[in-house]
């Protein structure tokens, strides 16, 4: 089956450059419902048979206008949310940037037992998102080949990074996710997921980039 993992219209959060992990987390900005209407309108092709968001909000907004355009219910699922930042939640600073995102790669290249200072280890994450996809995979079952799945900047890069073929931690490090950047792979939790393509601008094209958010996710924190 194929796997298209969405990142999540701008928020607020994201234009301030914050960790901004807790629940039920902020809405969108204006740009951010043009991006998800936008990303919405990118997928005419794709024969999405399932939708899918996390819980925290901002991905069920960003999930409603696919829902309209193609008669699709959003399934809000336990455990797609993004990694949580713990003691460095809401923090905007270049060096919580750092941290956060050099600690979700080291779980990409298997480091799991390292923890979020305060927060949840790679053991945590991988568990509740691969449980998480594997139910998506269960209710597909033959049914429907292609499935959306609207998450998180870090959790997908991270998540991707580890389980895909065709991708690294260090490709996961290097490859920024903005919102509405789609990740998208083909396979399955028993044969394994190999990736198709790396969307890493918003879908619906470079004019909805905004070029002076300071989003940790979708800009290089990663990087030495
Ligand atoms: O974790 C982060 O870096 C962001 O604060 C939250 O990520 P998200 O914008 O993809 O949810």
């Amino acid at each position: 089956m194929k796997l298209l993992l969405i990142r999540h219209g701008e928020t607020p959060g994201n234009v301030l450059g914050q960790l901004d992990t807790d629940h039920p987390g902020p809405g969108l900005t204006e740009l951010g419902e043009r991006q998800a209407e936008a990303m919405a309108r990118s997928l005419v092709n794709e024969p999405i048979g399932a939708l899918y968001a996390s819980t925290l909000i901002r991905t069920q907004i960003t999930a409603a206008p696919l829902g309209r355009l193609r008669g699709l219910e959003t399934t809000v699922l336990e455990g797609l949310h993004e990694i949580e930042a713990g003691a460095l939640e809401k923090l905007t600073d270049h060096e919580s940037h750092k941290r956060y995102m050099g600690t979700v790669i080291s779980w990409a290249a298997g480091e799991l037992d390292n923890r979020m200072p305060a927060g949840p280890d790679g053991h945590a994450f991988f568990d509740r998102f691969d449980a998480a996809i594997a139910r998506v995979v269960d209710r597909a079952s033959g049914q429907h080949n292609t499935v959306a799945v609207v998450s998180h900047g870090a959790a997908i890069r991270t998540w991707a990074g580890l389980r895909a073929d065709g991708i690294d931690h260090e490709f996961a490090a290097r490859h920024v996710l903005a919102n509405t950047g789609i990740v998208a792979l083909e396979g399955d939790p028993d044969t394994g997921w190999k990736l198709i393509h790396w969307e890493g601008s918003p879908v619906g094209g470079l004019a909805l980039a905004d070029p002076a958010s300071a989003d940790p996710t979708g800009r290089d924190a990663a990087a030495p």
